[in-house]
């Protein structure tokens, strides 16, 4: 017998019942002891761990840019305007790319593969990027942005893929809010020891490119750590579904481009709340330091601070609020109280003068919310097999709202003001709002259950069950 066939046989073997499903047998030896069983929640927690470190990498080298913009625009020497390059070169090409990053993991790579290629992206991505600034080759960093965006945003579509294989029906919106959290830690831990970083080489190296490049190599650090991370759960999600057998439970069905366009309404209406929602938090969180500077007379430590605080709070708040959503339901009331939200925190800080640390706060309560609740109902909507093709479609729009929109909200700014930018964010949101109600009504004519609770849903996956047996 295998080691394989030994494996499973021991976690197979009958007269050692679970506590949580009669059917569950476990026995002596890892692969059938807590932490080694696929169908024990602590060996499921275990993976969602790696699952959420997948993107650490990738969120974290991604805004090394906004972390070190001075030292950049310093030591390469560039203007504003090379500098945000760097963010529309990751942007722009996701536009088609994250589209059919999505369709060739639904297709052909698969999700174990598909994440380890573009982890592998990410990292080769990044790593040119920090050898550009190494020998001062900007054309070189941009190809290494450009790169590392290929990877970054598929990389998305396959954490979201493994999520729904792995929680589906159960925790799911806890998961994706706990995605969120480790990610946006990540985030927030480069914006916080980046600059630090560089200062603390410079000391003995000297300032310039040179040390803006060893800077950026040591974060790439990250970026292979996610790539084992990306590994790791190809061997977990592997071995779960032969100790499952979950190949068997496939219909064999696969996606086929022409699909798009035969996608339920209720796809193309979340895109939409997604970039119109995202456009208001992203590019406003990328401008937001000198409006606190300017609007509310801020110190730069104070406006950064403020600025940081969205994905700060997102970060502590996103699984508590995914759990919340769990225990209810009713994903699209969540979103539409989150845009309500949103809508009052931006309110605030284009119409009064209240302290900005409120509606910041109250910005990134309502970020979390909708980021929980949103991202999770395309699994309810789609079978799995589309899954990867409807999250890169997701991200794909969102990408081409966010490239156009950074630039929009920077030409705003330098030409109308701050009032302005945040009357436009208003409108958008309104218009994610109006959405979010169209999304309801649609799929409760529909008779779908975005909206149930989620004792309703339980009950209805039940019935379902007993009607395909
Ligand atoms: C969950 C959601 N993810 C996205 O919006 C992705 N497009 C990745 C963005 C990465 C850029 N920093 C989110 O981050 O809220």
């Amino acid at each position: 017998m295998s080691a394989t066939e030994d494996e499973q046989q021991r976690l197979l073997q009958p007269g050692n019942n679970s506590s949580d499903n009669p059917e569950i047998v476990i026995a002596s030896g890892c692969g059938a002891s807590l932490p080694c069983d696929p169908r024990r929640k602590l060996h499921k927690y275990l993976v969602l761990i790696i699952m959420c470190l997948l993107s650490f990498g990738s969120y974290f080298v991604y805004d090394n840019p906004a972390a070190l913009q001075d030292v950049m625009e310093r030591d390469l020497n560039l203007n504003n305007e090379k500098y945000m390059l760097f963010y529309a070169l990751y942007s722009y090409p996701n536009v088609i790319l994250c589209f059919f990053g999505g369709f060739l993991i639904d297709r052909v790579f698969g999700t174990r593969l598909g994440a380890i290629i573009f982890s592998s992206f990410v990292t080769i991505g990044h790593f040119l990027f920090a050898a550009g600034a190494l020998v001062n080759k900007p054309g070189l960093m941009d190809f290494g942005r450009f790169v590392f965006g290929i990877g970054g945003e598929s990389l998305c579509v396959t954490q979201n893929t493994y999520a729904v294989s792995w929680f589906k029906g159960k925790e799911l919106n806890m998961v994706f809010g706990l995605q969120l959290s480790l990610s946006r830690v990540g985030s927030t831990v480069n914006m916080n020891t980046m600059k630090p970083l560089y200062d603390h080489l410079a000391s003995f190296m000297g300032i310039g490119h040179h040390t803006l490049g060893i800077t950026l190599f040591i974060a790439g650090v990250f970026c292979v750590f996610s790539l084992l991370c990306a590994f790791a759960m190809a061997f977990f999600d592997k071995r779960a579904e032969r100790i499952l057998k979950k190949k068997e439970a496939l219909t064999g069905e696969t996606i086929r481009i022409s699909d798009v366009k035969n996608f339920p309404l209720e796809v193309w209406l979340l895109s939409v709340i997604c970039v119109a929602y995202y456009v208001t938090i992203f590019p406003f969180v990328d401008v937001g330091l000198l409006f606190y500077e300017m609007k509310f007379d801020q110190s730069a430590k104070l406006a950064s601070l403020c600025n940081s605080l969205v994905y700060i709070l997102s970060a502590a708040m996103s699984p508590f609020t995914g759990f919340a959503i769990d225990k209810t339901g009713r994903n699209v009331f969540w979103v539409i109280a989150g845009v309500v939200l949103t809508i009052i925190s931006h309110g605030l800080l284009a119409f009064t003068f209240f302290n900005p640390f409120i509606p910041v706060v109250l910005m990134g309560f309502a970020y979390s919310i909708v980021a929980s609740a949103l991202w999770p109902m395309a699994s309810y909507i789609v079978p799995e097999y589309q899954l990867g093709t409807v999250y890169g479609l997701m991200q794909a729009i969102q990408n081409l709202g966010l490239a156009t929109i950074a630039q929009a909200a920077g030409a705003i700014v330098d030409t109308k003001g701050y009032l302005l930018l945040e009357m436009f964010f208003l409108a958008l949101l309104c218009i994610a709002l109006i959405f979010s109600l169209l999304l309801y009504f649609v799929n409760a004519y529909k008779k779908g259950n975005l909206n149930l609770s989620t004792a309703k849903r339980k009950q209805l996956a039940k019935l379902e069950e007993k009607a395909a047996q």
